[in-house]
């Protein structure tokens, strides 16, 4: 069947699903489609779920550093029970997310969406046609050209197995490889981290991404760097994976393979030709008011597309946000993305805030960089965690803070303070002076400063 809409979204993530309810709350005609339970990555496949397993490795890690300071017994993961509580939150979720578009007034349909024109777009039976159309399909684990690809278990699989396998290898070591890693690691598994580049994590800091490897292979975890995977052969249980290494191939065992090694925007069967629609590796090519460089009608949002902001979930929110009110105001707005802060859940978790000191020199600005171990302070030894590193870049002449990076406990709500201080632009002298609450780590900001 035929049907005309102001607006027809592609996607249900958090990029879709802001975009059909800020346009719907305006008064606008929406349609929304997705091939996969509603929800997108982040509530079903990604961000959640994932941390609801990072929760129960911490307890362990916890426990670990506490015995012989007053903490003792047994205490281990128990794997299928684990995922069984991981679907309390995931299970509901698709209902939830559709019911919620039911009674605002977007219509839901189900099927894989692929483009007929500039304007409209295919999904099973129907044709939706829109006045504007928004590209909010996300990305999917890229392919990587290698012998026995389909060997490998995908990060969203990983998240549902109902046993975890004895030995696992991560291809790549980035977010998912270290976070899937630590988990692994804490619930009983044998871990091999293979990673192609001379470095892991490279958008991180690299003396606190140095620090973590340490902590990382104090806990067993094998990191392999300079090992491309080439292939994957055997079967679950028997896997033998072969990589190209500095000294030449070699061959690592496993019981399981995890794609761990990117994702790419998941736009290859969306006919964009057919719309007119350019786009590049990275995904839809946008102006800055995320706006297709080659169809007004189309706008595009979140890991699809290619807008300079980072593929993660307050990314693809905000500039879902953005499209929404471009859509009903007429491209009054630009994507800032002053401030991105960016964290991988390893155990202590790392992060990052604005920017490193690469970006800063390439940029030509003259800052201080303040640095520390403090494993010593008292926030990192009362848990007992001997990974804790900060390093804050202070622009010389305004005290404007350019970027924050931490590794250690809390490391991931402490990013939100520096968040906030360089979006709404709080200088580090009145950062360093604020009064907040002791002992925490923001405590601790009088003497980063
Ligand atoms: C394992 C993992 C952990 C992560 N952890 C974090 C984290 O801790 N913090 C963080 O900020 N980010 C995290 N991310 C990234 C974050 O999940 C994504 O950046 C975010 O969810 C992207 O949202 P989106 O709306 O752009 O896309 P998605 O949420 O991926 O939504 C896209 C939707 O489009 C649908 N779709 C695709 N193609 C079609 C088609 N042709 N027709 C119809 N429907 C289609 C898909 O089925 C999907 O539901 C993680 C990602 C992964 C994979
Ligand atoms: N906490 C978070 O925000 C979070 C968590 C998980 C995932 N994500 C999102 O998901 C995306 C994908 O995560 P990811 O960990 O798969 O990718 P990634 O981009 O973080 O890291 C993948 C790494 O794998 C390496 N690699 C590629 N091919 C390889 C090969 N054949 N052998 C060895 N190494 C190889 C690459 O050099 C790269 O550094 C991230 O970019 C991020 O946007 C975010």
């Amino acid at each position: 069947m035929k049907k005309s809409f102001d607006v027809v979204v592609i996607g249900t993530g958090e990029a879709g699903s802001a975009v059909a309810m800020r346009c719907r709350a305006a008064g606008r005609n929406v349609a929304i489609v997705d091939s996969r339970p509603f929800g997108g990555t982040c509530g079903l496949r990604g961000c959640d779920p994932k941390k609801v397993l990072v929760g129960a490795a911490e307890i362990i890690d916890r426990k670990r550093r506490m015995e012989g300071r007053g903490v003792a017994g047994d205490l281990r993961i128990d794997w299928p029970e684990l995922i069984r509580f991981k679907a309390t939150f995931t299970d509901p979720f698709p209902r939830q997310r559709e019911d919620g578009f039911v009674q605002a007034g977007v219509e839901p349909f189900h099927g894989r969406a692929r483009f007929l024109d500039q304007r409209s777009i295919e999904v099973g039976q129907d044709v939706l046609d829109g006045a504007h159309l928004v590209v909010a399909v996300g990305a999917w684990p890229a392919r990587l050209g290698i012998q026995g690809e389909h060997h490998l278990t995908r990060s969203d699989q990983f998240l549902d197995l109902q046993e975890l396998p004895r030995r696992i290898a991560f291809v790549g070591g980035g977010y998912i490889g270290f976070e899937f890693g630590h988990i692994a690691a804490r619930a009983g598994a044998t871990v091999t981290i293979l990673h192609g580049g001379a470095r892991p994590l490279k958008h991180f800091d690299h003396d606190l991404v140095a620090r973590l490897l340490e902590r990382t292979r104090d806990l067993g975890i094998d990191v392999r760097t300079g090992t491309k995977v080439t292939g994957v052969e055997g079967a679950p249980g028997s896997f033998k994976v072969t990589a190209l290494t500095d000294s030449g191939p070699e061959v690592f065992e496993a019981d399981m393979v995890v794609h761990s090694a990117g994702r790419a925007p998941e736009v290859d069967d969306l006919d964009l030709s057919a719309a007119g629609v350019e786009f590049d590796r990275r995904g839809i090519r946008v102006n800055g008011h995320l706006q297709s460089v080659s169809n007004p009608a189309v706008y595009a949002a979140g890991d699809a597309a290619d807008s300079g902001g980072l593929p993660e979930t307050p990314l693809a929110q905000y500039e879902g946000g953005l499209v929404a009110e471009n859509i009903v105001e007429g491209n009054q707005r630009t994507a800032d993305y002053l401030g991105m802060a960016s964290v991988v859940y390893s155990i202590p978790a790392l992060s990052a805030v604005g920017m490193t000191e690469e970006e800063a020199h390439l940029k030509g600005l003259t800052f201080t960089v303040n640095q520390a171990d403090t494993s010593g302070w008292y926030s990192a030894r009362r848990v007992a965690e001997p990974a804790s590193m900060y390093k804050i870049l202070i622009e010389k002449d305004s005290g404007r803070i350019l970027g924050a990076h931490l590794l250690g406990p809390e490391a991931d709500e402490f990013a939100n303070v520096f968040a906030l201080a360089i979006r709404a632009d709080v200088r580090a002298d009145a950062l360093k002076h604020a009064l907040f609450v002791y002992p925490t780590q923001a405590s601790n900001m009088a003497w980063m400063l």
